[in-house]
């Protein structure tokens, strides 16, 4: 059955786990579809698992909206959420209004996403008024690495996690369906899951969270130029698909690829030959 942001609430009063994974294309979301993940974020993380970049700041709507549309068309069941990139959403509540509809009208997303707490409470109401179901993302969001300066973990002070809590339960008074704890220590991630009735979604903020989300390159060990102490390398396919391509490399080179299964039989006969 699809997954809609309405089951993400009902989820979290069943006391039953969500498990959210990043997408960016058609034949990874029918993989991970066919193995029952709740959701596919089209995270703005592509501009550095698929595009290269060393943050995420340079993505764009345009990219959002061709990676959203490519993960929307393999998505059956799994609730398909198109992360909002930078600036896409701060210019003005207009424009955020624009941006997140876009994802939905032409990307096929269910829902979009966005970083902030309090300061995006307002923004994130007006996309909700539009019928728009929004995840909110706080604690380590990455679109604000120049003010952090750095990919840090955030709310390790009593203070910071204090401003995290406001943050959320600002999030949750918006109209958000669900948030996003990203780096955190356990304590403030539980006491946040614990004081919302929206799920939190936890990456790098412990098990306390309602459910989890990685990026699947990660997960894979598929990219590793930046890698983060909360990911747990599930499959290690960097090495099996290196290993596939030597393979490949060395049986062209030999001469046993192609062979007899993979050619394609001609039906004149062999004197029969074109000039
Ligand atoms: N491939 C990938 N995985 C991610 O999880 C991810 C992205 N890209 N891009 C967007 C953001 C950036 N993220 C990151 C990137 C680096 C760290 C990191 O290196 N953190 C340090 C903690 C530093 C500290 O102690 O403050 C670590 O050791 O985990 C964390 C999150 C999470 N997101
Ligand atoms: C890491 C997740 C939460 C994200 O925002 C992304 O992949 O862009
Ligand atoms: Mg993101």
């Amino acid at each position: 059955m699809k997954n809609t942001a309405l089951t993400f609430r009902q989820a979290k009063e069943k006391g039953e786990k969500l498990t959210m994974l990043t997408c960016y294309d058609y034949s990874t979301a029918k993989l991970m579809d066919e193995s029952g993940v709740n959701s596919l974020l089209v995270g703005d993380s592509l501009g550095m698992v698929m595009m290269g970049y060393e943050n995420t700041l340079a993505v764009t709507m345009e990219d959002m909206i061709h990676h959203t549309k490519c993960v929307s068309r393999g998505a059956k069941n799994a609730l398909v959420i198109g992360d909002m990139p930078f600036l896409s959403y701060h210019t003005s509540v207009y424009d955020a209004v624009v941006n997140a509809g876009r994802l939905i009208k032409e990307g096929g997303a269910q829902a979009v996403k966005l970083e902030g707490g309090a300061d995006m409470a307002e923004t994130v109401a007006a996309i909700v008024r539009a019928q728009i179901p929004v995840c909110g993302h706080i604690g380590l969001t990455p679109q604000s690495i120049n003010a952090f300066g750095g990919f840090k973990v955030q709310g390790k002070t009593v203070e910071a996690a204090q401003k995290l809590l406001d943050d959320a339960k600002r999030l949750e008074d918006a109209g958000c369906f669900a948030v996003v704890l990203e780096c955190i220590p356990e304590l403030p991630a539980r006491q946040i899951t614990e004081s919302l009735s929206i799920p939190t979604v936890g990456i790098g903020a412990g098990k306390y969270c309602d459910g989890q989300v990685l990026v699947y390159q990660d997960m894979l060990g598929l990219y590793s130029d930046v890698t983060p102490k909360f990911v747990r390398k599930f499959a290690d396919c960097g090495t099996v698909m290196r290993e596939a391509f030597r393979r490949y490399i060395e049986a062209v080179n030999e001469g046993s690829f192609p062979s007899a299964e993979h050619t394609f039989r001609f039906e004149g006969t062999v004197s029969a030959r074109v000039s």
